[in-house]
């Protein structure tokens, strides 16, 4: 670039600035449209157009070069955003402007991924309204609420509607959906377990479209009970007199055919069961426990149960995390994948271990590949996580990148890994035939991961 240039391009930035501060709309959108990379650029002191419009009160402008894509969290030399700047200077109906949250704030995490994916099993339908969960007037006011939505589990498996055409694999499973009418006897037996889910989210349409109406008249969306019993099913659906439903026998497949929203329904429900059905005794003094807070708690029944002295995180339901890590080779264009005997034949997924106690996720990513595969790990990003109902993990998925390459599996856990070229991965994504190798359903955040790392620098 030579200097008449540089200087010609230093010149439009000063005119985009003076514009802006000017309050100069029509020059402002005209200097952009021949040139958008003006937008962040900084004059003195770092100042950009967005802060001087705002210093200088100019609505109009600060809203054009928002709606732009203007970057508002940029800060000058003095570490002040646009918002600092119009509040300074006392343009309120700018700060607020700025200060909104309706675009999702999603730029307040400077690179972070804007379309963060939403992983099978993390969709949240219903309000837990964790507050209610010791109102036991609210509690039982909407238990018998004709509106209220109840699930039925057995033996830890969701009642599910099957209809013929529901065969095939790939069919969507619906749960069943009761009224209070249908299973108040149900919640009279001694053994069942009540959970309060919570109610529909009020933005979105609900859907069981009704709501109720509290004493002052205000309309309260649909409340969702989860009910565990070890009735068994055949029972159950005597009871329900239901024909064409059942409870799937296999957690590992079945529960991955629900839409994404019913998906998020069932593992709140099942993990929170699960721990009543692990922990029908007090952990800390082995006597009989009961249930509290709309199924979110069990208290010991031993007055001098130390449990009930301050907090006891055996009292609620518990949650373990997994560490799930996709990592790549030091050439940047392979990936470790390994396979456990009990996989389907053919298929390689990433790997995976829990997190022990004292110990930080990256540190647990490094351990659980070098145990099960031998190889070092040295950086470590988190990506995204998924709720995974079998029995009540939180998987943490993160990529990782080896600072060594050779294999030697731990046979206990991982029955071989390997390293997998990029294109064989795409290949097996693609289900181009024949591939090397099968990656794990979609529903899994192993198969996000997968997905993840070949989007991230690919040009496909
Ligand atoms: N959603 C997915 O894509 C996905 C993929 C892989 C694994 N997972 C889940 O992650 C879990 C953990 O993976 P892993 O089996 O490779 O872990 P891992 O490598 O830590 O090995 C499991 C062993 O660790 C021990 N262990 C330590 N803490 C435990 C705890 N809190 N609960 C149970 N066992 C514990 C047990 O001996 C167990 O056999 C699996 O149970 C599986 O459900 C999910
Ligand atoms: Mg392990
Ligand atoms: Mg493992
Ligand atoms: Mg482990
Ligand atoms: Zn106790």
């Amino acid at each position: 670039m030579t200097s008449l240039q540089l200087s010609a391009k230093e010149e439009m930035v000063e005119r985009f600035l003076d514009a802006a501060a000017q309050g100069d709309l029509t020059q402002v959108s005209m200097l952009l449209s021949h040139a958008p990379s003006l937008i962040n650029q900084t004059g003195y002191s770092g100042w950009t157009a967005l802060m001087l419009a705002a210093r200088n009160g100019h609505y109009h402008v600060v809203k054009a070069l928002l709606s732009d894509g203007c970057d508002k969290f940029s800060v000058n030399s003095s570490s002040q955003t646009a918002f600092d700047i119009a509040k300074f200077w006392g343009h309120r109906h700018i700060s607020d402007f700025l200060g909104r949250t309706d675009d999702g704030c999603q730029r307040v995490l400077p690179g972070s991924d804007l379309n963060q994916c939403e992983n099978y099993f993390s969709r949240e339908t219903l309000d837990r309204l964790s507050e209610k969960r010791t109102d036991k007037v609210w509690l039982e006011a909407r238990q018998s609420d004709p509106d209220t939505v109840y699930l039925l589990f057995s033996n830890l498996s969701p009642m599910v509607s099957s209809s013929q055409e529901d065969d095939n694999a790939g069919a969507e499973t619906k749960l069943c959906r009761f009224r209070y009418e249908a299973v108040k006897d149900l919640l009279q037996e001694p053994a069942t377990v009540l959970i309060f889910l919570g109610v529909e989210k009020r933005n979105k349409p609900s859907s069981s479209s009704s709501s109720s109406q509290t004493e002052e008249g205000v309309q309260e969306p649909p409340a969702w009970f989860a009910i565990g019993t070890d009735e068994d099913a055949a029972g159950l659906l005597k009871r329900c007199r239901e024909k064409n439903c059942s409870f799937p026998k296999s957690p590992n497949r079945d529960l991955l055919k629900f839409n994404e929203e019913e998906a998020g329904v069932v593992a709140q429900a099942r993990s929170v069961l699960a721990w009543h059905s692990r922990y029908s005794f007090c952990p800390t003094c082995g006597s009989s426990t009961k249930l509290e807070e709309g199924g979110y708690k069990r208290g010991c029944l031993n007055s001098d149960c130390r449990s009930l002295k301050g907090v006891h995180n055996t009292c609620y339901p518990r949650v373990d995390p997994v560490v799930i890590m996709l990592v790549i080779h030091p050439d940047g264009n392979q990936c470790l994948l390994g396979r456990k005997k009990i996989f389907p034949a053919g298929m390689f997924s990433c790997l995976a271990g829990f997190v022990e106690p004292g110990e930080a996720i990256e540190e647990a990513v490094r351990r659980e590949v070098e145990e099960e595969s031998g190889v070092k790990v040295g950086p470590v990003q988190y990506v995204s996580c998924q709720p995974w109902p079998m029995p009540s993990n939180i998987m943490i998925g993160c990529l990782a990148v080896a600072i060594s390459t050779d294999i030697k599996v731990d046979e206990n856990e991982i029955e071989e890994a390997r390293w997998f070229p990029r294109q064989q991965v795409i290949d097996s994504l693609l289900r181009r035939a024949p591939p090397a190798f099968t990656v794990p359903p979609r529903q899994t955040i192993a198969h996000q991961l997968i997905r993840h790392w070949i989007g991230m620098n690919s040009n496909l």
